[in-house]
């Protein structure tokens, strides 16, 4: 595929994500530029959406380093508590963000439930130029179940309590690859390659 653009800055200072976003853009003819290799800096994400919060760290990046790039705005959403954590995933427990007390409050939170269905969502978001009026947007989520303990040792943030009724594991015990193909992020960017084969010459 001959994009119209050959570097992409990934608008994202999740460690755990850049090495999914990586793995996932890698049979693109692209240089993937991590923003924090530009000094941008972390953009506010104030919005109760994750299509607006999306949407908002993809043009920021792109602002600030005048390339087109790349965000995913993602998150947890458990049914029985209403869509919680959802845009708040990454702060579930405060600030600073941490994936431990994350999943400590979640176990803690969802103590004794015996409804345990959640999934994950992931909407990502590609512009062009900072004021793109088109922007690139899909969408994936996965369903699964919150374990009452951590199980597994990959992955990052609430990986380790996602069950994956298919495999019958947990996400931190499926391998990158495999991780890839089925997750809400990796539906997600299948979906937005798709797109972006529409704007390949
Ligand atoms: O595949 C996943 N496996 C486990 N947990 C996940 C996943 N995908 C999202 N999550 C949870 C944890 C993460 O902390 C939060 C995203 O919040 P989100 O604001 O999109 O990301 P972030 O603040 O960590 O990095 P950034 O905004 O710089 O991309 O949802
Ligand atoms: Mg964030």
């Amino acid at each position: 595929m001959a994009l119209p653009f050959n570097q992409l800055v990934i608008a994202s200072g999740n460690a755990g994500k850049l090495r999914e976003i990586r793995h996932l853009l890698a049979p693109l003819d692209l240089e993937i530029i991590p923003q924090s290799a530009l000094n941008v800096p972390e953009a506010e994400e104030p919005y109760c959406t994750f299509i607006e919060n999306a949407l908002t760290k993809a043009r920021h990046a792109s602002r600030h380093t005048g390339l087109p790039a790349l965000a995913d705005d993602s998150g947890l959403c458990v049914d029985a508590l209403q869509g919680a954590p959802g845009v708040l995933s990454a702060r579930y427990a405060g600030e600073p963000k941490s994936d431990a007390r994350n999943n400590a409050k979640l176990l803690e939170v969802m103590q004794g439930l015996t409804q345990r269905q959640a999934h994950f969502y992931c909407v990502i978001v590609l512009v062009r130029h900072a004021d793109d009026p088109e922007p690139l947007i899909a969408e994936g989520v996965w369903q699964g179940e919150i374990l009452d303990s951590l199980r597994g040792e990959d992955g990052f943030g609430y990986d380790p309590l996602f069950l994956d009724a298919k495999t019958g594991k947990t996400v931190a015990e499926l391998p990158l690859d495999i991780k890839s193909r089925i997750s809400h992020r990796g539906q997600a960017m299948a979906r937005l390659l798709h797109r972006l084969e529409r704007l390949a010459t």
